[in-house]
Protein backbone atom coordinates (compact mmCIF):
# COMPACT_ATOMS: atom_id res chain seq x y z
CA UNK A 1 0.00 0.00 0.00
CA UNK A 2 1.09 3.42 -0.83
CA UNK A 3 2.18 5.58 1.90
CA UNK A 4 -1.13 7.71 3.45
CA UNK A 5 -0.66 11.50 4.18
CA UNK A 6 -4.11 11.15 6.12
CA UNK A 7 -5.55 8.07 7.32
CA UNK A 8 -8.31 8.02 9.55
CA UNK A 9 -10.44 4.62 10.85
CA UNK A 10 -14.08 4.80 12.89
CA UNK A 11 -13.31 8.17 13.26
CA UNK A 12 -16.75 9.59 15.52
CA UNK A 13 -17.53 12.87 16.90
CA UNK A 14 -21.63 13.87 17.47
CA UNK A 15 -22.45 17.10 19.46
CA UNK A 16 -24.58 17.29 21.81
CA UNK A 17 -27.48 20.02 21.73
CA UNK A 18 -31.06 21.36 22.90
CA UNK A 19 -32.60 18.77 20.35
CA UNK A 20 -30.57 15.83 21.24
CA UNK A 21 -27.39 14.51 19.77
CA UNK A 22 -26.10 16.03 16.17
CA UNK A 23 -23.88 13.36 14.15
CA UNK A 24 -20.48 15.42 13.06
CA UNK A 25 -18.81 12.20 11.92
CA UNK A 26 -19.84 8.72 12.11
CA UNK A 27 -17.49 6.11 11.88
CA UNK A 28 -15.55 8.12 9.22
CA UNK A 29 -12.30 6.19 7.18
CA UNK A 30 -10.68 8.31 5.13
CA UNK A 31 -7.43 7.66 2.72
CA UNK A 32 -5.66 10.43 1.59
CA UNK A 33 -2.35 9.06 -0.48
CA UNK A 34 1.02 11.10 -0.55
CA UNK A 35 1.36 13.08 -3.35
CA UNK A 36 -1.76 15.70 -5.14
CA UNK A 37 -4.71 17.11 -4.81
CA UNK A 38 -7.76 15.19 -2.56
CA UNK A 39 -11.04 16.25 -3.11
CA UNK A 40 -12.82 15.87 0.24
CA UNK A 41 -16.63 16.30 -1.06
CA UNK A 42 -19.81 16.43 0.83
CA UNK A 43 -22.81 18.35 1.08
CA UNK A 44 -23.21 21.55 3.88
CA UNK A 45 -23.11 20.20 7.35
CA UNK A 46 -22.09 16.65 6.23
CA UNK A 47 -18.94 16.61 8.89
CA UNK A 48 -15.95 17.97 6.55
CA UNK A 49 -15.40 20.66 8.87
CA UNK A 50 -15.28 18.75 11.66
CA UNK A 51 -12.70 16.01 10.16
CA UNK A 52 -10.58 18.14 9.71
CA UNK A 53 -11.01 20.08 12.77
CA UNK A 54 -10.34 17.09 14.73
CA UNK A 55 -7.25 16.20 12.69
CA UNK A 56 -5.66 19.50 13.84
CA UNK A 57 -6.09 19.33 17.41
CA UNK A 58 -8.55 21.44 17.75
CA UNK A 59 -11.52 19.05 18.35
CA UNK A 60 -11.22 15.96 20.33
CA UNK A 61 -12.83 12.43 18.46
CA UNK A 62 -14.83 10.04 20.74
CA UNK A 63 -13.63 7.70 19.49
CA UNK A 64 -11.60 6.03 16.62
CA UNK A 65 -7.95 6.70 14.57
CA UNK A 66 -6.23 9.22 12.84
CA UNK A 67 -2.87 9.00 11.48
CA UNK A 68 -1.20 12.10 9.91
CA UNK A 69 1.84 10.92 7.72
CA UNK A 70 1.60 7.54 9.16
CA UNK A 71 1.91 9.31 13.15
CA UNK A 72 -1.03 8.58 15.49
CA UNK A 73 -2.54 12.00 15.90
CA UNK A 74 -3.41 13.87 18.53
CA UNK A 75 -0.62 12.02 20.89
CA UNK A 76 2.07 12.61 18.14
CA UNK A 77 0.47 15.99 16.99
CA UNK A 78 4.19 18.18 17.54
CA UNK A 79 6.23 15.25 15.65
CA UNK A 80 4.09 16.18 12.27
CA UNK A 81 2.48 19.19 12.82
CA UNK A 82 5.62 21.17 11.26
CA UNK A 83 4.28 19.04 8.16
CA UNK A 84 1.21 20.61 8.06
CA UNK A 85 0.31 23.88 6.91
CA UNK A 86 -3.99 24.51 7.18
CA UNK A 87 -6.09 27.24 6.44
CA UNK A 88 -9.07 26.28 8.87
CA UNK A 89 -10.12 29.74 9.41
CA UNK A 90 -8.99 33.36 8.11
CA UNK A 91 -5.43 34.25 9.35
CA UNK A 92 -5.38 37.72 10.85
CA UNK A 93 -3.40 40.25 8.79
CA UNK A 94 -2.36 43.80 9.70
CA UNK A 95 -4.78 45.46 7.31
CA UNK A 96 -2.81 48.91 7.19
CA UNK A 97 1.25 46.67 6.32
CA UNK A 98 1.66 45.26 2.96
CA UNK A 99 1.13 41.09 1.78
CA UNK A 100 5.22 41.40 1.90
CA UNK A 101 5.20 42.79 5.35
CA UNK A 102 2.50 40.48 6.99
CA UNK A 103 4.85 37.43 5.61
CA UNK A 104 7.47 38.62 7.12
CA UNK A 105 6.23 38.94 10.19
CA UNK A 106 4.91 35.79 10.32
CA UNK A 107 8.17 33.99 8.75
CA UNK A 108 9.55 35.35 11.73
CA UNK A 109 6.91 33.69 14.09
CA UNK A 110 7.50 30.56 12.11
CA UNK A 111 11.27 30.39 11.84
CA UNK A 112 11.05 30.64 8.59
CA UNK A 113 14.00 32.43 6.56
CA UNK A 114 13.54 35.34 5.46
CA UNK A 115 14.14 34.78 1.58
CA UNK A 116 11.12 32.01 1.78
CA UNK A 117 8.48 34.98 1.60
CA UNK A 118 9.54 36.14 -2.30
CA UNK A 119 9.47 32.50 -2.69
CA UNK A 120 5.72 32.03 -1.67
CA UNK A 121 4.57 35.20 -2.85
CA UNK A 122 5.83 34.21 -6.37
CA UNK A 123 4.11 30.70 -6.14
CA UNK A 124 1.00 32.11 -4.89
CA UNK A 125 0.99 34.59 -7.92
CA UNK A 126 1.06 37.79 -5.18
CA UNK A 127 4.61 38.94 -6.22
CA UNK A 128 3.99 42.03 -8.40
CA UNK A 129 0.56 43.04 -5.58
CA UNK A 130 2.81 42.08 -2.37
CA UNK A 131 3.67 46.03 -2.16
CA UNK A 132 0.14 47.14 -1.66
CA UNK A 133 -1.82 47.07 1.90
CA UNK A 134 -3.34 44.44 2.66
CA UNK A 135 -6.64 46.32 3.01
CA UNK A 136 -6.77 46.91 -0.95
CA UNK A 137 -6.04 43.65 -1.37
CA UNK A 138 -9.64 41.52 -3.05
CA UNK A 139 -10.98 38.67 -1.19
CA UNK A 140 -8.91 36.14 -3.99
CA UNK A 141 -5.61 37.96 -2.87
CA UNK A 142 -6.14 37.60 0.53
CA UNK A 143 -7.04 34.03 0.13
CA UNK A 144 -3.63 33.75 -1.66
CA UNK A 145 -1.75 35.22 0.96
CA UNK A 146 -3.40 33.00 3.31
CA UNK A 147 -2.06 30.57 1.31
CA UNK A 148 1.22 31.82 0.78
CA UNK A 149 1.52 32.47 4.80
CA UNK A 150 0.63 28.79 5.14
CA UNK A 151 3.38 27.94 2.56
CA UNK A 152 6.24 29.49 4.62
CA UNK A 153 7.24 26.57 6.08
CA UNK A 154 7.15 24.49 3.41
CA UNK A 155 4.44 21.78 4.52
CA UNK A 156 4.14 18.54 2.98
CA UNK A 157 0.43 18.51 3.51
CA UNK A 158 -2.14 21.52 2.88
CA UNK A 159 -5.61 21.67 4.35
CA UNK A 160 -7.94 23.80 2.77
CA UNK A 161 -11.12 24.29 4.12
CA UNK A 162 -13.43 25.56 1.03
CA UNK A 163 -10.89 27.87 0.14
CA UNK A 164 -13.11 29.54 -2.77
CA UNK A 165 -15.89 30.36 -0.60
CA UNK A 166 -16.97 33.77 -1.69
CA UNK A 167 -14.64 33.90 -4.41
CA UNK A 168 -15.46 35.19 -7.83
CA UNK A 169 -14.45 33.46 -11.04
CA UNK A 170 -11.13 34.96 -11.51
CA UNK A 171 -10.56 34.22 -7.82
CA UNK A 172 -11.39 30.74 -7.81
CA UNK A 173 -9.33 30.29 -10.89
CA UNK A 174 -6.06 31.88 -8.92
CA UNK A 175 -6.50 29.25 -6.31
CA UNK A 176 -7.26 26.33 -8.35
CA UNK A 177 -4.31 26.83 -10.10
CA UNK A 178 -2.42 27.41 -6.52
CA UNK A 179 -3.75 23.89 -5.09
CA UNK A 180 -2.50 22.28 -8.84
CA UNK A 181 0.71 23.81 -8.51
CA UNK A 182 1.42 22.55 -5.27
CA UNK A 183 0.17 18.60 -6.18
CA UNK A 184 2.40 18.74 -8.91
CA UNK A 185 5.24 19.80 -6.95
CA UNK A 186 4.52 16.89 -5.11
CA UNK A 187 2.83 18.02 -2.21
CA UNK A 188 -0.56 16.12 -0.77
CA UNK A 189 -3.16 18.64 -0.74
CA UNK A 190 -6.47 17.76 1.05
CA UNK A 191 -9.21 20.37 -0.18
CA UNK A 192 -13.03 20.40 1.42
CA UNK A 193 -15.60 21.92 -0.89
CA UNK A 194 -19.41 20.92 -1.25
CA UNK A 195 -18.84 22.78 -5.29
CA UNK A 196 -18.50 19.58 -7.05
CA UNK A 197 -17.39 21.59 -10.45
CA UNK A 198 -14.15 22.82 -8.84
CA UNK A 199 -12.86 19.95 -7.23
CA UNK A 200 -13.54 17.54 -10.16
CA UNK A 201 -10.98 20.13 -12.32
CA UNK A 202 -8.25 19.66 -9.81
CA UNK A 203 -8.73 16.95 -8.02
CA UNK A 204 -6.41 13.53 -8.88
CA UNK A 205 -8.51 11.68 -6.30
CA UNK A 206 -11.91 12.38 -4.05
CA UNK A 207 -13.50 11.19 -1.29
CA UNK A 208 -16.93 11.78 -0.86
CA UNK A 209 -18.99 11.94 2.56
CA UNK A 210 -22.66 11.90 3.47
CA UNK A 211 -24.16 12.68 7.25
CA UNK A 212 -20.47 11.65 8.66
CA UNK A 213 -19.70 8.41 6.45
CA UNK A 214 -17.61 7.58 4.13
CA UNK A 215 -19.81 7.15 0.64
CA UNK A 216 -17.37 6.92 -1.93
CA UNK A 217 -13.34 7.08 -2.60
CA UNK A 218 -10.94 6.69 -5.28
CA UNK A 219 -9.56 8.49 -8.27
CA UNK A 220 -12.15 11.11 -10.02
CA UNK A 221 -12.22 8.96 -13.18
CA UNK A 222 -13.12 5.68 -11.41
CA UNK A 223 -15.43 7.03 -9.01
CA UNK A 224 -17.49 8.47 -11.57
CA UNK A 225 -16.51 5.30 -13.95
CA UNK A 226 -17.64 3.11 -11.28
CA UNK A 227 -21.02 4.63 -10.35
CA UNK A 228 -22.11 6.40 -13.77
CA UNK A 229 -25.02 5.89 -15.52
CA UNK A 230 -24.07 4.61 -18.85
CA UNK A 231 -26.51 6.44 -21.29
CA UNK A 232 -26.75 6.72 -24.65
CA UNK A 233 -28.13 9.65 -26.85
CA UNK A 234 -29.21 8.19 -30.32
CA UNK A 235 -30.24 10.26 -33.64
CA UNK A 236 -32.33 8.35 -35.55
CA UNK A 237 -35.03 9.67 -38.43
CA UNK A 238 -37.86 8.31 -36.46
CA UNK A 239 -37.71 8.11 -33.21
CA UNK A 240 -41.14 6.58 -31.93
CA UNK A 241 -40.07 4.16 -34.14
CA UNK A 242 -36.73 3.59 -33.01
CA UNK A 243 -37.80 3.84 -29.18
CA UNK A 244 -40.32 1.01 -29.63
CA UNK A 245 -37.63 -1.12 -31.24
CA UNK A 246 -35.42 -0.93 -28.60
CA UNK A 247 -37.92 -0.96 -25.80
CA UNK A 248 -38.66 -4.41 -27.56
CA UNK A 249 -35.38 -5.35 -27.70
CA UNK A 250 -35.07 -5.01 -23.20
CA UNK A 251 -33.27 -1.16 -23.24
CA UNK A 252 -34.43 1.63 -21.70
CA UNK A 253 -35.81 4.72 -23.77
CA UNK A 254 -36.90 8.26 -23.13
CA UNK A 255 -37.62 11.06 -25.97
CA UNK A 256 -34.51 13.62 -25.18
CA UNK A 257 -35.20 16.61 -27.96
CA UNK A 258 -35.40 15.40 -31.38
CA UNK A 259 -33.20 12.24 -30.14
CA UNK A 260 -33.59 9.23 -27.89
CA UNK A 261 -31.88 8.82 -24.33
CA UNK A 262 -30.71 5.18 -24.22
CA UNK A 263 -29.61 3.21 -21.05
CA UNK A 264 -29.17 -0.22 -20.70
CA UNK A 265 -26.48 -1.52 -23.36
CA UNK A 266 -23.20 -2.75 -22.18
CA UNK A 267 -22.11 -1.23 -25.82
CA UNK A 268 -23.27 1.50 -27.83
CA UNK A 269 -22.51 -1.04 -30.40
CA UNK A 270 -25.84 -3.47 -29.66
CA UNK A 271 -28.22 -0.46 -29.74
CA UNK A 272 -26.77 -0.20 -33.71
CA UNK A 273 -27.01 -3.82 -34.26
CA UNK A 274 -30.70 -3.59 -32.75
CA UNK A 275 -31.60 -0.17 -35.28
CA UNK A 276 -29.91 -1.31 -37.80
CA UNK A 277 -31.82 -5.01 -38.15
CA UNK A 278 -35.36 -3.09 -37.84
CA UNK A 279 -33.90 -0.97 -41.25
CA UNK A 280 -33.25 1.91 -38.81
CA UNK A 281 -30.27 4.16 -39.21
CA UNK A 282 -28.56 5.89 -36.57
CA UNK A 283 -26.96 9.87 -37.61
CA UNK A 284 -26.07 10.40 -33.59
CA UNK A 285 -24.47 7.81 -30.98
CA UNK A 286 -23.24 9.69 -28.12
CA UNK A 287 -21.97 7.90 -25.29
CA UNK A 288 -23.19 10.61 -21.97
CA UNK A 289 -20.56 10.21 -19.43
CA UNK A 290 -21.84 10.70 -16.09
CA UNK A 291 -20.21 13.87 -13.90
CA UNK A 292 -19.01 13.95 -10.89
CA UNK A 293 -22.00 16.13 -9.81
CA UNK A 294 -24.32 13.87 -10.55
CA UNK A 295 -22.43 10.73 -9.06
CA UNK A 296 -22.24 13.13 -5.72
CA UNK A 297 -26.12 14.07 -6.20
CA UNK A 298 -26.75 10.46 -6.57
CA UNK A 299 -24.71 9.30 -3.31
CA UNK A 300 -25.42 11.81 -0.98
CA UNK A 301 -29.02 12.64 -1.91
CA UNK A 302 -31.67 11.79 1.40
CA UNK A 303 -33.37 8.71 1.23
CA UNK A 304 -30.84 7.83 -2.01
CA UNK A 305 -29.87 4.18 -2.21
CA UNK A 306 -25.62 5.12 -0.83
CA UNK A 307 -24.30 2.40 0.49
CA UNK A 308 -20.90 3.63 3.14
CA UNK A 309 -18.23 1.79 1.02
CA UNK A 310 -16.04 1.18 4.29
CA UNK A 311 -13.28 2.61 2.12
CA UNK A 312 -12.68 -1.14 0.14
CA UNK A 313 -13.04 0.81 -3.63
CA UNK A 314 -9.61 0.81 -4.21
N1 LIG B 1 -19.72 23.24 17.49
C1 LIG B 1 -20.78 22.55 17.08
N2 LIG B 1 -21.85 22.40 17.87
C2 LIG B 1 -22.94 21.69 17.49
N3 LIG B 1 -23.04 21.08 16.28
C3 LIG B 1 -22.02 21.20 15.45
C4 LIG B 1 -20.83 21.94 15.79
N4 LIG B 1 -19.97 21.86 14.74
C5 LIG B 1 -20.60 21.13 13.78
N5 LIG B 1 -21.81 20.73 14.21
C6 LIG B 1 -22.76 19.89 13.44
O1 LIG B 1 -22.08 18.76 12.94
C7 LIG B 1 -22.48 18.48 11.59
C8 LIG B 1 -21.28 18.52 10.68
O2 LIG B 1 -20.84 19.86 10.57
P1 LIG B 1 -19.52 20.28 9.78
O3 LIG B 1 -19.33 21.76 9.97
O4 LIG B 1 -18.41 19.40 10.16
O5 LIG B 1 -19.94 19.98 8.27
P2 LIG B 1 -19.31 20.49 6.91
O6 LIG B 1 -19.36 19.31 6.00
O7 LIG B 1 -18.01 21.13 7.15
O8 LIG B 1 -20.37 21.57 6.45
P3 LIG B 1 -20.20 22.91 5.58
O9 LIG B 1 -19.97 22.47 4.16
O10 LIG B 1 -21.54 23.56 5.77
O11 LIG B 1 -19.08 23.69 6.18
C9 LIG B 1 -23.57 19.49 11.27
O12 LIG B 1 -24.81 18.91 11.53
C10 LIG B 1 -23.29 20.62 12.23
O13 LIG B 1 -24.46 21.34 12.52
Amino acid sequence: MSQLAIETTALRRTYRGRGGTRVGVEGLDLRVPVGGVHGFLGPNGSGKTTTIRMLLGLVRAESGTMRLFGQEVPEHLPDVVGRVGAIVESPRFFPTFTGRRNLELLAGAVGAPRARVGEVLEETGLAGRDRDRYKGYSLGMKQRLAIAATLLKSPDLLIFDEPTNGLDPAGIRDIRRTMRRLGDEGRTVLVSSHILAEVEQVADTVSIIGRGRLLAEGRVADVIGDRGVRAVRVGVPDPGAAAAVLTAAGLQVRPEGPALHVTGADDPARITEVLARAGIFVHELTPLRADLESVFLDLTAPGGDAQPTGGEQR
